[in-house]
């Protein structure tokens, strides 16, 4: 059978990449979807907000939902500590599966835990099964119209502390306005937008980051 988007990506990042090089994995991604095939991931122009961010708050604890291929999982885990720990949910098994090979191959699984499986069923056993009292950076990337059902469910199962930083991904393409309307319109939230482009092309995305208020 034909392979499928995410094996071929994967394939360009065996071929062009090397092992245990975070840099050189994201490198090989971007290339392959800027010259090969087009891909949702975060990109470079959004990828290098998303660093800034990573970096300027030096979170220990970091939840992803949606994990895709891993292209954001790299770019976020080969920034942090090796004592911090990011946990990546993903419910499709097939993409689960050219994830961890992508982030075994930038040496990176001792801070990585992908879990298969949907945000909903997860996120209110993140204490009970992970240890996990709360998150110091969220980074919101699946689905769109569930940004803001899985941020409610977050609070209600006292995930977000004083200070915890959501970063959400495609706020204006595909677009969230549910979500947007919410954490601006909240007073547990301070938000600001980043405007960029849209991965891999001139159209307007950006993103939105949002700190908890408590
Ligand atoms: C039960 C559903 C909610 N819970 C979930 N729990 C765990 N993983 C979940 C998930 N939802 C979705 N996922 C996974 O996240 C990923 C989904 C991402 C959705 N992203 C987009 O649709 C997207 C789409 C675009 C896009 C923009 C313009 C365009 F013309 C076409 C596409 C750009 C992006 O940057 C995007 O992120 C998949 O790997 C999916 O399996
Ligand atoms: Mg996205």
């Amino acid at each position: 059978t034909r392979s499928t988007r995410p094996q071929r990506l994967l394939n360009a990042v065996r071929k062009h990449a090397t092992r245990g090089d975070p840099q050189s994995v994201i490198s090989a991604i971007d290339h392959f979807c800027r010259h090969s095939e087009w891909a949702m991931n975060i990109g470079d122009e959004k990828g290098s907000i998303l660093d800034s961010v990573v970096s300027e708050l030096n979170p220990e604890k970091v939840l992803e939902l949606g994990t895709y291929c891993g292209y954001s999982t790299v770019r976020i885990a080969r920034l942090l500590p090796p004592g911090a720990r990011l946990i990546t949910l993903e419910f499709n098994a097939d993409y689960a599966a050219i994830a961890r090979q992508v982030i075994a191959l930038a040496g990176l699984e001792d801070r990585v835990q992908l879990v298969e499986g949907a945000s909903e069923d997860w996120i209110p056993r993140m204490k009970e099964h992970f240890g996990i009292e709360t998150f110091d950076f969220v980074f919101l990337d699946h689905w769109k119209d569930r940004y803001l059902p899985d941020t409610k469910l977050m609070e209600d199962c006292g995930l977000l502390r004083k200070g915890t930083v959501l970063l959400a991904d495609n706020v204006i393409c595909p677009g969230v306005p549910d979500y947007l309307q919410y954490v601006r319109n909240s007073l547990s939230y301070k938000s600001c937008y980043f405007k960029s482009h849209l991965e891999y092309t001139k159209a307007e995305d950006g993103l939105e980051k949002s700190v908890f208020l408590g």
